[in-house]
């Protein structure tokens, strides 16, 4: 309003003007007429006088004295209306006056220039301050107002939030990002050794008294607790129905929830880079071959040696034990040669760090925003037995594990353009899987690559025939290869308290309909080289209609695949000796097909533990072949893998003398 005004006063100002001139000119003019009308009566006077003299001396005076009169009142000639207009311009010029002076303040107060335009404009921008004058007025008025205002606004202008949503839970909401991040700082240092406390995770007391209260809940978890191993499971049995089919053309998976996406590369992309590696390079002599194969055991190693509770089981030991010293012998002429070439490789072998069993520290965690209690199968049964099973429900979202399925059927499907060769760790195993296929053939050592323990190329598709594809299939990704190998290791530790540096690769593997895995320790029973696995990690990836069970027979226990669904169990006691109860088995699947996620914890790492082995070149092949290895008969099955190790190899170098 104050500015209104200003306006006001500055036209009245102007429109003054003109009348005050007008008003000057009729002053000056008024005198002058005066004295001509005094100069004409003074003629007729003297022409009077000259005619009536005596009056004319009497009429003169008169005028003097009149005259006298009119410059004493300082305005000759001045009327009576005169007089009037000159007190109006009076008191106009002092308006006039007070006027301007209330103007320049006016200006002045708001540093304008004498312009019209101007002062409109400042006038217009005036009024938006006040505006904001009078909004600030009336929220200051209000305070709870406008902290509502503010929470929803910044809701709103982040995308993030909505207006009607609750503090509490927008609380929740970002307390849960928080704990992304600071999981994975947390991981971070952890890696780097750095045994911060959790602060995701309750008070010990408070997690006891929550798992209990799960395990009172074992029946209703699928998870059966037996007295007795049934003997005739169709497992054991090791029953074969139909073949299975593939398909999919993709090489790269993106997958994941919660906002998180991760992508799955196919090992074909990997391996083109380290297969035309291995095909530049010179041909490995079976001993170097040999030392990057230790980062996994061969179900060969492990089977051979894991006769539970019988008498094999001694010549296992003895057995392993051979394979043991010869193996570390063998290793440090390879590290010694390796030293040269791979800078990588650490200078001392032995620096590597052995993880104890104490290091399996299962817990609860909340993975992306779901709660996952650890728990402990047979926590209320007395077993002298060193082996415990955890199992963690969840633990996969169903989008990670829809992703991770599709990615090993990709991979299938690609590396089945070819025919496997297929590879049997004697030739004892053979002509067992060909009496199973109702074949009378006569095996010669001839039938097998020199070299290797696997069966020529036209023999191994007259098997493939035969065996009507009796085998598991396993593909694999390793640490670092896609991020969500980095999220899932790193959700591993921190629900079960395993390192990263000491896994291994991460294995899916799917069982079409009858399909099983036989009895076996995930280590090698009396097997003195540590580097072996300490603990087996397994998420099953879908439900499976019928079948498919992990059974642990010495345990008495069995787990139902269900979706999502984590076990994690100790292969090793705490000084890391393989410990024969923890043998299990993957019993048949009757109806579906059954799909898991594996990944083995070493006791002891090593240099090419969790690294992608570069693939051997004998046999030759053709680029993405995949090979079938079948492990001991009794204790092993077959299973076909999408990538080449070295057991076809280290093998022979046992088994040459019955081979050849
Ligand atoms: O599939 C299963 O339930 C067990 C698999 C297993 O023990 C293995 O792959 O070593
Ligand atoms: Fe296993």
């Amino acid at each position: 309003m104050a500015r209104k005004r200003a306006h006001v006063s500055r036209s009245q100002k102007s429109n003054d003007n003109h009348p005050q001139k007008d008003q000057d000119v009729t002053l000056s003019q008024t005198p002058l007429s005066s004295l001509r009308g005094l100069l004409l009566l003074a003629l007729m006077i003297g022409l009077c006088g000259f005619l009536f003299y005596p009056d004319i001396s009497r009429l003169l005076k008169t005028l003097s004295s009149q005259k006298d009169k009119l410059i004493e009142s300082g305005d000759p000639g001045l009327t009576e209306s005169d007089k009037n207009s000159d007190l109006a311009k009076g008191d106009a010029e002092q308006d006039l006056e007070d006027e301007e002076k209330e103007d320049e303040d006016e200006y002045d107060l708001h540093g304008l220039e004498d312009d019209t335009e101007d002062a409109e404009n400042i006038l217009e921008k005036g009024k938006v301050a006040a505006d904001l004058d009078s909004a600030e007025e009336s929220t200051l008025g209000q305070e709870e107002g406008e902290f509502e205002v503010q929470e929803s606004t910044l809701g709103q202008g982040e995308g993030e939030l909505h207006p009607g949503l609750k503090f509490e839970e927008v609380h929740t909401e970002s307390e849960h990002e928080l704990e992304y991040e600071e999981f994975f700082l947390e991981e971070d240092k952890s890696n780097g050794h750095d045994s911060k406390p959790d602060k995701r995770n309750p008070p010990e007391d408070l997690m006891e008294s929550e798992l209990e209260e799960m395990q009172n809940e074992t029946d209703e978890l699928e998870v059966e607790v037996v007295d007795e191993f049934d003997e005739s499971s169709p497992a054991q049995a090791g029953e074969i129905e139909s073949g299975w089919k593939i398909s999919g053309d993709e090489s790269i998976i993106t997958f994941g929830g919660n906002g998180k996406e991760s992508t799955v590369l196919t090992s074909e992309a990997i391996d083109r880079s380290t297969r035309k590696h291995a095909t530049q390079s010179k041909p490995k002599t079976s001993q170097e071959n040999r030392s990057q194969s230790r980062d996994k055991p061969t179900k060969s190693q492990s089977s051979t040696s894991s006769k539970h509770k019988s008498s094999k089981s001694d010549k296992s030991k003895s057995s392993s034990n051979k394979r043991g010293e010869s193996k570390s012998s063998k290793s440090k002429r390879n590290v010694a040669s390796k030293t040269k070439t791979d800078p990588n490789l650490p200078a001392d072998f032995k620096d590597f760090k052995a993880s104890i069993v104490s290091m399996i520290d299962p817990k609860k965690t909340f993975i992306d925003g779901r709660r996952v209690p650890a728990v402990e199968l047979l926590a209320q049964k007395p077993t002298n037995s060193s082996v415990k099973v955890y199992l963690f429900d969840e633990f996969l979202s169903e989008g990670e594990a829809d992703g991770l399925m599709r990615a090993h059927d990709n991979h299938v499907a690609q590396a089945s353009l070819y025919d496997p060769f297929i590879c049997f760790d004697s030739i004892k195993t053979l002509r067992q899987h060909l009496k199973d296929a109702r074949k009378k053939i006569k095996v010669t050592p001839n039938d097998f690559i020199e070299g290797t323990t696997c069966v020529n190329a036209s023999f191994s598709l007259k098997l493939k025939k035969w065996f009507n594809g009796n085998w598991s299939y396993s593909t694999a990704f390793y640490p670092g290869e896609s991020p969500f190998s980095t999220v899932l290791e790193n959700r591993i530790h921190k629900a079960m308290g395993l390192p990263p540096s000491h896994g291994g690769k991460f294995q899916l593997t799917s069982y079409p309909v009858g399909k099983a895995y036989k009895t076996h320790t995930d280590c090698i029973v009396g097997g003195t080289d540590k580097r072996d696995r300490m603990a087996s990690v397994l998420v099953y990836l879908n439900d499976v209609a019928d079948g498919g069970k992990t059974e642990f027979p010495d345990l008495g226990i069995w787990v139902k695949p269900r979706k999502g669904r984590a076990l994690l169990w100790n292969n090793m006691d705490k000084a890391g000796k393989c410990e024969p109860e923890s043998r299990h088995e993957a019993s048949v699947v009757k109806s579906g097909q059954k799909y898991i996620l594996i990944r083995w914890y070493y006791h002891k790492n090593f240099y090419s533990l969790g690294k992608r082995p570069q693939e051997p070149v004998n046999p030759f092949r053709s680029e993405g072949q995949p090979r079938v290895s079948c492990d001991e008969y009794s204790q092993g099955s077959c299973r076909w893998y999408d990538e080449w190790g070295y057991d076809h190899l280290i093998e022979y170098e046992r088994n040459k003398y019955t081979l050849i």
